[in-house]
């Protein structure tokens, strides 16, 4: 069995623009490992963690959780999984200053960027409902649970996330255009960056897909 290529790439896109839904298609079609910070910052607010307890006062509020924090967390992340041939960062980096402390690490080669109308995010967002331990996304007129109210898994209850309430979907809408367009331009300049516009995630998929397979065959010729 041949080597698995080496593929590293970023999904960005606004609160909402369905960076998580479009990354668990591509972990099926490309095998990657997912790493989406939204779920692990998440997963220490819930434990508790001096990380999460850090975090939560900034996430509540819609704002940024501070670069060092966020950076030591996936720089510990990346160490514990050892050599990903294939990974899917989601939701980090989102600034420059994280994306220059990534750079060391790991070099992105693809940059997929969702480009969502606000209207579509607002609309989305106040219909987003999930299961809070597996960060699994549901919504009811897109992707609803098998049973109203619960997890498909787990059976557990669904829930709305804290910071899904329309003021703070703003201030995250806010963020994203002010401190992550820059990084957004970062990646134009540098020629990794692919955007992708439109309201549908199953209408952007293909695009998004059909882009990775040509990078994947464009580096097996060289
Ligand atoms: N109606 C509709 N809802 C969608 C679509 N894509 C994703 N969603 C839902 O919109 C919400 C946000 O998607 P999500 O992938 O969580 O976005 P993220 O915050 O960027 O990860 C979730 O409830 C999804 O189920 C779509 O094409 N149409
Ligand atoms: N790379 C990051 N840098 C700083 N804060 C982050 C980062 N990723 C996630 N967060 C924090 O976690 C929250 C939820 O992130 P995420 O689940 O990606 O939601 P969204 O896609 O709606 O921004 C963000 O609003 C922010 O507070």
């Amino acid at each position: 069995m041949g080597s698995v290529q080496r593929l590293t790439a970023l999904i960005l896109g606004p609160p909402g623009g369905g960076k998580g839904t479009i990354s668990k298609k591509l972990l099926k079609d490309f095998n990657f490992l997912h790493l989406s910070t939204g779920d692990v910052l998440r997963r220490h607010v819930r434990d508790q963690t001096a990380v999460g307890k850090a975090a939560q006062t900034y996430m509540i509020r819609g704002a940024l959780v501070p670069d060092n924090v966020i950076v030591d967390l996936v720089v510990a992340e990346l160490a514990s999984k050892g050599h990903v041939p294939r990974l899917l960062l989601d939701g980090f980096p989102r600034t420059i200053p994280q994306a220059l402390a990534l750079e060391p690490h790991v070099s992105i080669d693809v940059v997929i960027d969702l480009d969502i109308p606000d209207q579509t995010i607002i609309e989305r967002i106040s219909n987003r409902w999930i299961h809070a331990a597996s960060g699994r996304t549901y919504a009811y007129d897109y992707n609803p649970p098998k049973q109203k109210g619960v997890d498909d898994v787990t059976g557990e209850p669904l829930v709305q996330r804290e910071d899904d309430k329309e003021e703070t979907v703003k201030a995250r809408l806010e963020q994203y255009k002010q401190i992550t367009t820059p990084l957004v331009d970062h990646y134009r300049y540098q020629g990794t960056l692919a955007t992708f516009s439109g309201t549908e995630s199953d209408v952007i998929y293909p695009y998004v897909k059909a882009h990775l397979d040509a990078f994947l065959a464009g580096r097996s010729q060289e």
